[in-house]
């Protein structure tokens, strides 16, 4: 029997993006082997999502975590086994360095051009001034400069652009951030080629109030199409979820999340992972949304993972069903 409830009306299929191996990982201070993020991205492409985060190419004096991007690149272009039909790897690149350098190692000894790849680029500004000088060393204006070449020439290399804004509710640099303000910032990424603007909760400090009263602003004030818009939300204050749903009501279809709820950012201090893929995915899966990813499975790579880094495992559902599981390794 099928019962009408106040979310009935929400169905189809959404997107995640699982940001965990490069949101979640660039964040940890010990060195993660290669082999490890490997292993991750295969496992996580086999259990159903689409769109991963891969990597960035940014300089490895700001995040040396991410120095090996290009070796895990080559390995996902030259492994066809592990870069499924359908799957989009994504990865940053802040300047034109970090889009010549991908360029470069995308069609380094595979034989084919970078337009053949399911791939695309991820460029990353603030709507604030501070955030934006600790992360990428330049003003927003300066930011958005920097990215329309950038953009221009992924998109004729057919490369899709993803766009994201931190900092959308509060800075720990110059406190609350105007909607206007992200407001501008979207439009400016999108004005520059992005097909779809990620909204960051960098520090998780959004309530469904103040989250609620940007998208609302976002959409119905400045007419933003909630289609191009993506919900990005850490889970520092345990409201990620709750902002999920006010996203979801407001229209937005794609999600950001990290398996495990790996994560935070280097240049927020106290920030933690994104909402757990988990946890999402029980969310939206039980409010009658479709992910397409397959439960068990993202929860033993959340355990997996946990227990490789030596990390708590920050989602609450992962850790309920791995707690159901007896003992014998029957089912979740
Ligand atoms: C943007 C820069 C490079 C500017 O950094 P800069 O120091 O101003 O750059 P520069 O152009 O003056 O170059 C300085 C040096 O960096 C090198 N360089 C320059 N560019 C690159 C590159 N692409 N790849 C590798 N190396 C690079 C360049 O070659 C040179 O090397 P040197 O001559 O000193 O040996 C730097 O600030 C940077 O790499 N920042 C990255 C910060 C980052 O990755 N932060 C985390 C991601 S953002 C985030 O997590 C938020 C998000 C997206 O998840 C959403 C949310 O939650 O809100």
């Amino acid at each position: 029997m099928t019962v009408d409830h106040p979310l009935s009306k929400h169905s189809g299929v959404v997107k995640i993006v699982e940001v965990g191996a490069r949101d979640g990982l660039q964040n940890e201070t010990g060195v993660v082997p290669t082999t490890t993020k490997i292993e991750l991205l295969e496992k996580l492409s086999s259990a159903g999502l689409t769109h991963i985060e891969a990597g960035s190419f940014v300089s490895p004096k700001w995040v040396p975590q991410m120095a090996d991007t290009p070796e895990i690149m080559k390995h996902l272009r030259t492994k066809p086994p592990f870069a499924p039909a359908g799957v989009t790897y994504s990865y940053l690149t802040p300047n034109m360095k970090g889009l010549k350098d991908f360029i470069s190692h995308s069609t380094l000894n595979t034989g084919v051009s970078v337009s053949e790849h399911a791939s695309e680029i991820a460029i990353f500004g603030s709507a604030s001034e501070g955030f934006s000088q600790k992360n990428i060393n330049c003003s927003i204006a300066e930011s958005l400069e920097r990215f329309r070449p950038v953009a221009q020439l992924a998109l004729e290399n057919g490369i899709k652009v993803r766009g994201y804004v931190s900092m959308i509710i509060e800075c720990p640099y110059d406190g609350p951030t105007s909607p206007m303000k992200v407001a501008d910032v979207v439009e400016g990424l999108l004005d520059i080629g992005c097909y779809e603007v990620s909204l960051g909760d960098t520090n998780g400090v959004g309530t469904p109030g103040t989250i609620g009263t940007l998208v609302n602003y976002l959409i119905k004030d400045r007419g933003i199409p909630a289609e191009k818009l993506a919900a990005h939300f850490h889970d520092t204050y345990g409201q990620a979820i709750v902002n999920c749903l006010v996203a979801l009501e407001a229209g937005i279809r794609t999600f950001d999340s990290s398996v495990a709820g790996l994560g935070g950012c280097p240049y927020s201090k106290g920030a933690t992972g994104n909402v757990a893929t988990e946890d999402l995915v029980y969310f939206l899966e039980g409010t009658g949304v479709k992910t397409n990813v397959d439960m068990t499975q993202i929860v033993e790579i959340g355990d997996w993972i946990s227990k490789k880094l030596g990390r708590k495992n920050e989602s609450k559902v992962g850790t309920a069903l791995m707690a159901r599981r007896w003992g014998d390794g029957s089912k979740l």
